[in-house]
């Protein structure tokens, strides 16, 4: 679960009448998440999110991640807006941590991914990094290429606890991606973290109703952020390519952001940098995480898997792109 700060009725009243939002009807703790304490908030005018940012989010990216909420809400994409004080502030703190209200989106996130929601994710993604050009703050992505490294060594011998072998493989792998990773590729405002849990939809329908947790959201290349989709969607519960799902994702991104043959190209590279960027956060988390934590850390190994995957494709048809 994610409530790490307890928040009493009369500190939540307190806080509420900064805004201008009605009074509190209800307030709970939400269960799903593992970044930050998120809280259903009713008021006698609408519901909202209250969320207080711990310990992993650094509170000088916090006006980024607000500033960007605010800005693609101003061109119409269906994400958090945050909500502004009476004075105007909308990051605030509560209980001793940075926090902020955003509005509540309907919808949820799919339970079992099936093909059709690829292809909405496609649009949305491509919508997303259109809207994104034009906003004029800059963070750089704390979890690229040149990160890596570092993180992997912080980790010690702890890859090869979980698999033997492991360490030489991510140490091979960090060598042919530090060699490889494209440099002059479109950039922008990436999500970074378009997992199925930031993707609302509405049951039965191909387009996507929401978008969510922009607390990894930085500046990096676009095309990376479909390849962290790509893994995050594609694949099946046991772990097999289903490139089904990947044309679908592909195809609807083209659609409204057309992918320039050197994006194509480099979807491989981007896909097995991504996997190994979720394997090495996984593989952190997982060492690090204390034994009986609130917390269920996720499986690094679902990653090893998609990363031999990629490493195995030696063109970008293998992901249905030949068929565009
Ligand atoms: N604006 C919103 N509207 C509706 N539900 C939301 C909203 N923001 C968060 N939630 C709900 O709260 C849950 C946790 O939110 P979020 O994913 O931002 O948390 P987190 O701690 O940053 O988690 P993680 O980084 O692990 O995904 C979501 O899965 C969703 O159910
Ligand atoms: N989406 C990440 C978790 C943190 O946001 C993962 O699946 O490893």
């Amino acid at each position: 679960m994610a409530v790490y700060t307890d928040v009493s009725d009369e500190d939540i009243a307190r806080f509420v009448a900064e805004y201008d939002i009605g009074k509190v009807v209800s307030f709970k703790g939400i269960a799903e998440g593992v970044e930050n304490t998120n809280f259903l908030l009713h008021t006698d005018q609408a519901p909202f999110i209250l969320t207080l940012y711990e310990k992993r989010v650094n509170p000088d990216d916090l006006p980024f991640f607000l500033g960007l909420m605010d800005h693609l809400s101003s061109k119409g994409l269906n994400c958090p807006t945050p909500i502004h004080g009476t004075d105007g502030v909308a990051l605030r703190r509560l209980c001793g941590r940075p926090a902020a209200i955003t509005s509540f989106l309907q919808g949820m996130s799919p339970r079992r991914v099936l093909p059709h929601h690829c292809a909405g994710l496609g649009d949305a993604l491509a919508q997303f990094h259109l809207a994104g050009q034009d906003f004029d703050n800059y963070r750089a992505n704390a979890l690229s290429v040149k990160s890596w490294r570092p993180l992997f060594e912080s980790c010690g011998n702890g890859a090869d606890d979980i698999m033997p072998g492991l360490s030489a493989m991510i140490a091979a792998e960090l060598d042919y991606l530090e060699t490889n990773w494209p440099a002059k590729l479109p950039a922008g405002v990436i999500h970074a973290d378009l997992f199925t849990d930031n993707v609302f939809f509405f049951p039965g329908q191909e387009e996507v109703s929401g978008l969510i947790d922009f607390y990894f959201a930085c500046n990096d290349l676009l095309a990376y952020d479909i390849a962290i989709c790509m893994n995050a969607w594609c694949f099946e519960p046991d772990n097999s390519f289903n490139v089904t799902k990947a044309q679908n994702l592909l195809a609807h991104y083209t659609r409204t952001r057309p992918l320039g043959a050197d994006e194509i190209a480099a979807l491989p590279v981007l896909a097995r940098g991504s996997a190994l960027r979720f394997l090495l956060t996984r593989l952190y988390d997982w060492i690090n995480t204390p034994e009986g934590a609130l917390v269920t850390p996720k499986d690094p190994r679902e990653y090893i898997s998609k990363l031999r995957f990629h490493q195995k494709v030696t063109s970008p048809a293998a992901y249905g792109i030949g068929d565009l």
